[in-house]
């Protein structure tokens, strides 16, 4: 069977994943698409060769009967409505991260799924499909390094633009908050931010770097630095400090070059080129599970507990004090899902 999708948000990484899921994928099939700038959507069908339909809004795509199941890539304040609306249908549907732009909004789709009866959310928090995330899980879960106890992490990019307030951390730590959890399965109980000397390079009013502490339930803690302005290269650190090893995220491959009396790597400088792996495994995964009609990957649950953590960890930021992260127990219907599947 061919999963027939239809995307809401033909920008940036709404074209990856269509272009992803036409050339390189297999199973799914793009039948509509839709954005507020509508001139892109035609010229993304145009370009792609899509057999195709453009729609005037997200809600008549998701009515459509062609439609089988929905991925929201459009701006981050849109996509509660469009993953509500989803729901209401029967229709699964991705939604890029953030699931919703606050916690309340998470909780709403939360509720609205539990009420439908069954899983139909997947969050974009494609970490969990890179190779080396999962190599690292995979020595973490068979006890190669014992008990973790502490996870040092970085988060660098050489440069951004329209980086604002708290983007640090709603646009970019949220990577961490949802992968290092998956990683260790384990709750965060507080969160703490630190604000190091400021970078001249960063734009005017942007705090960056940032140095960002968890603590888990387990008592484990965890230091994420985030330095959205590093300059020289997009850069993801991750070591897990166990009782009886290290184990380190390895680095992307790359050519080990002896030359003019240096021996150097490349370091990468773009996030895109760093997870599209990822992206491939994570959109094929979603594929292969919506047509069993099932849910394998990050849930509304996960996008939930994100923005709660993203919530306490701007709120942190601000106060300069040690947040409590309040989180209300896991319902079973999620419990139950996560016991059959790995993602
Ligand atoms: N998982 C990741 O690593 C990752 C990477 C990049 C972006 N994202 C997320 O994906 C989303 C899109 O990011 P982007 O970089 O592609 O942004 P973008 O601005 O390039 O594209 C968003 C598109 O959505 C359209 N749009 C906005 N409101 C709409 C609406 N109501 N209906 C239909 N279309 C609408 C815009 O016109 C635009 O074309 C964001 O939420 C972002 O955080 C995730
Ligand atoms: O910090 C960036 C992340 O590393 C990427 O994975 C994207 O999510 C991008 O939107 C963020 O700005």
């Amino acid at each position: 069977m061919v999963l027939r999708i239809g995307v809401i948000g033909t920008g940036a990484i709404g074209q990856d994943h269509i272009h992803r899921i036409t050339h390189s994928l297999t199973g799914g099939e793009i039948v509509a698409v839709t954005d507020v700038n509508s001139e892109q959507a035609h010229a993304v069908v145009e370009r792609e060769s899509l057999q195709a339909k453009v729609y005037d809004n997200g809600h008549d795509l998701i009515q459509a009967d062609e439609v089988d199941a929905v991925i929201v890539t459009s701006w981050g304040p849109t996509h509660e409505e469009f993953v509500l609306a989803s729901i209401a249908a029967g229709k699964p549907v991705f939604c890029e991260k953030p699931l919703a732009t606050t916690a309340e909004g998470c909780k709403r789709i939360v509720e609205a799924e539990m009420e439908y009866g069954k899983q139909l959310v997947q969050v974009g928090f494609m970490r969990r499909y890179d190779k080396g995330y999962r190599t690292l899980k995979q020595a973490v879960d068979n006890n190669k390094v014992g008990e973790p106890l502490m996870l040092h992490c970085a988060h660098r990019a050489p440069s951004v633009t329209n980086f604002s307030g708290d983007m640090a951390i709603t646009d970019s730590f949220v990577h961490e908050i949802d992968v290092l959890r998956w990683l260790i399965q384990d709750d965060y109980v507080s969160t703490q931010v630190i604000q190091p000397r400021r970078t001249n390079l960063a734009e005017e009013g942007l705090q960056d770097p940032i140095i960002i502490l968890l603590e888990t339930k387990k008592g484990i803690r965890i230091d994420t630095e985030i330095f959205v302005n590093c300059q020289y290269g997009y850069d993801i650190q991750c070591k897990v400090v166990g009782e009886t090893g290290i184990a380190n995220l390895p680095e992307p491959p790359s050519l080990q070059m002896r030359s003019q009396a240096k021996l150097s790597t490349d370091i990468l400088v773009n996030w895109k080129e760093r997870f599209i792996e990822a992206y491939d495994v994570e959109l094929q995964e979603w594929i292969n599970s919506t047509v069993k009609g099932e849910v394998h990957g990050p849930s509304a649950w996960d996008g939930y507990v994100v923005a709660v953590t993203t919530d306490a960890s701007i709120e942190a930021k601000q106060t300069g004090k040690i947040v409590p992260i309040e989180m209300p127990e896991q319902p079973a219907f999620y419990q139950e899902a996560k016991a059959e599947h790995t993602v």
